[in-house]
């Protein structure tokens, strides 16, 4: 079942040079407890991306156009107290620096509990006196987040959470933050998390553990994650689906381990060339010529076009729709690539 449809979304920021398309047209599925990666160049678009399926796309940015769907039902027509009520209860997410993200003036287990609390159906049917009600359901709802935010915080591998709950986000290490914010994120075991580079500020190692992890708590909690990242590495090894973007666009998506093995598109070919290889260090590493074009006014039609080995002047005046280049819906956006593409 598909849980997330995105679908020709644009998001733009008016700046005094112009206005900045920072995602431009982009179609986008997660089904029900997949892991979809999403890749791409630094300043591609990607944090644009899910702060729009969020509504926290920072002001004067607004979403020009398409939709967002959760479930079927339009994210873009809600509310901002709806979108609210929305994050941190049915979609969550963790971002690359948990210190932002975290109060510092309050424990990591009372906010793990302020959370659950929050998102938590209260039991209208008994019926007493309102404020006494209120009484008796906020003291056993208080208890029942607090041991909540303890469990989460033993699920995500910190060592005796009982105590730790009463830490404060100064008192935890860089990738014991992460993973508080990881538990916090679940707390209310949303149908879909957003990660956008959670463990890039962490070593290597801390990073392998929390990626282990939140494969194991997506199981366990049957969460649909989108999963963003530059790095390649790291979505080959965690996700079910890739999606390439550049320069605001999708360019290429499919099944990650077939993507990875027969990249299609010239620029996921170049992305992927242009990367170390864990696996053979000795291998050659291409980077992609040029730059990413500045994202207000791209004249021509394919993005990739003026850094593209293989790009012709139809390129630069077609836009290339997506075709298939492979089995489970693996498609590249590119003229030369798949049916009527002289290089399938
Ligand atoms: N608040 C803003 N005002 C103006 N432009 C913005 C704003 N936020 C993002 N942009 C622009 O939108 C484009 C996409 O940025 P975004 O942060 O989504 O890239 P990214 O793919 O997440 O990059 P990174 O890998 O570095 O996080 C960039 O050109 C960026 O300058
Ligand atoms: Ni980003």
């Amino acid at each position: 079942m598909t849980l997330l449809e995105i679908e020709g979304l644009r998001t733009q920021f008016p700046t005094d040079r112009g206005v900045v398309h920072a995602v431009d047209g982009v179609d986008l599925t997660v089904e029900s407890g997949e892991i979809v990666g999403l890749v791409g160049e630094s300043g591609s678009g990607k944090s644009v991306l899910a702060q729009s399926v969020l509504g926290i796309v920072d002001a004067p940015g607004q979403i020009a156009g398409g939709d967002v769907r959760l479930d079927g039902e339009s994210l873009l027509e809600k509310g901002e107290a709806e979108l609210r009520e929305l994050r941190g209860g049915r979609v969550s997410m963790v971002f690359q620096d948990p210190m932002n993200s975290l109060n510092p003036t309050l424990t990591v287990g009372e906010q793990i509990a302020e959370t659950v609390r929050l998102h938590q159906d209260v039991d209208e049917s008994v019926s007493l006196p309102a404020e006494v009600k209120r009484k008796i359901l906020g003291a056993a709802r208080d208890g029942e987040a607090w041991r909540r935010a303890i469990e989460m915080l033993e699920a995500v591998q910190i060592p005796e959470p009982a105590a730790r709950a009463r830490d404060y986000p100064h008192e935890f290490s860089g990738g014991m933050r992460q993973r508080a914010m990881i538990a916090m994120a679940l707390a209310c075991e949303p149908d879909l998390l957003i990660a956008d580079e959670p463990t890039t500020a962490l070593d290597v190692t801390i990073q392998a553990q929390i990626l282990d992890e939140l494969r194991d708590l997506k199981d366990a909690f049957d969460t649909s994650v989108l999963f963003i990242t530059h790095d390649l590495a790291v979505v080959a090894e965690l996700c079910d689906r890739v999606a390439v973007m550049y320069a605001g666009e999708i360019v290429e998506r499919g099944p990650a381990d077939e993507l990875f093995a027969d990249p299609r598109h010239p620029y996921t070919q170049g992305l992927i060339a242009s990367t170390p290889r864990l696996d053979d260090p000795e291998a050659d590493v291409r980077p992609i010529e040029g730059y990413v074009p500045d994202l207000i006014d791209i004249p021509y039609a394919c993005h990739f076009a003026p850094r593209c080995p293989e790009s012709t002047r139809e390129c630069f005046e077609r836009d290339p729709d997506f075709r298939p280049v492979g089995g489970d819906g693996h498609e590249a956006a590119c003229l030369r690539r798949g049916p009527g593409g002289d290089r399938p």
